[in-house]
């Protein structure tokens, strides 16, 4: 089977976007691992398939794939990238389109900047739409981690999120402690494990190890909920800038029950062919 491809990213958390309207992709765990293999494929945090909706109404369906091969809820960079994708391709004229994901739709828009803005809908808090095993909704959690008491976020943007303050990002133990978190039986479907280092009430620095792809250079719901975390802790005011690894994203929460808005890069990076 041959799969035409395009090689993206959105602050360095790099994609295989692949579009199943004009070409028929059927792919099974091994092959999703394949294509993200970074030495036997082409290599990506994150593999992206374009989609026809199923709901009328809708511009497009978008499945997300990790690069263990596993299917997941929602990926804010890929859903930026998303929009540069088709309409590189010619999918749609439209600069903002209704993209259904598993976990609900977002729509993501083409600013004049050439930036992307996302509506990644209103962050779940409750324990039990994360999932989290926790007797009620807290704006911080206990979770003991070898022996050490963290003090955690935890909420969804669609996909799930422990989300840790620390004094300096790039001494925190992200490598080590982020997979103990990721992988912690308190989460039935692990989680994305976050690392925020307050700057200034509008500012912060952010490393996320993913859940089923490792440490990214960004991640565009880890930023969402780190700023969703920061500002119900008190730290934070409802517009942020996030510095990660791969580059700036813009956070916007006014609050309880509204819209997270998300503003970064989307980068076609080259087309591509692969023979499975
Ligand atoms: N690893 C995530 C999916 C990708 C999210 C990230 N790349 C983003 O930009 O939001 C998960 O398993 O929930």
């Amino acid at each position: 089977m041959k799969i035409r491809f395009t090689k993206m990213h959105g602050q360095g958390n790099d994609f295989v976007v692949i579009d199943a309207v004009r070409q028929s992709v059927s792919l099974d765990r091994e092959q999703v691992r394949r294509i993200a293999d970074r030495h036997f494929g082409v290599g990506c945090d994150q593999l992206l398939v374009v989609e026809p909706p199923t709901t009328a109404g809708n511009d497009f369906r978008y499945r997300i794939w990790n690069s263990d091969g596993g299917e997941v809820e929602q990926c804010g960079n890929g859903s930026r990238c998303f929009v540069r994708f088709v309409l590189d391709q010619g999918l749609t004229t439209k600069t903002e389109i209704r993209v259904e994901t598993a976990s609900g739709v977002i729509v993501p828009r083409l600013e004049s900047t050439g930036q992307v803005t996302v509506d990644m809908g209103a962050p779940r808090l409750a324990p039990a739409q994360v999932p989290f095993d926790a007797a009620e909704e807290r704006v911080t959690y206990p979770l003991v981690v070898d022996g050490v008491t963290l003090e955690v976020s935890v909420l969804s943007m669609g996909n799930p999120h422990a989300v840790q303050v620390v004094d300096d990002v790039d001494r925190a133990p992200v490598t080590t402690q982020g997979p103990r978190i990721e992988n912690h039986p308190a989460f039935p479907k692990r989680v994305n494990a976050g690392f925020m280092q307050v700057v200034s009430r509008d500012a912060i620095r952010l490393r996320v190890w993913e859940r089923g792809a490792g440490e990214t250079l960004a991640c565009g719901t880890g930023a969402c909920a780190a700023v969703v975390s920061g500002i119900r802790r008190g730290l934070l005011d409802s517009r942020v800038r996030v510095t990660t690894r791969g580059g700036p994203l813009s956070i916007l929460w006014p609050g309880p029950g509204h819209a997270v808005m998300m503003t970064g890069d989307a980068v076609r990076v080259f087309d591509g062919e692969i023979e499975l």
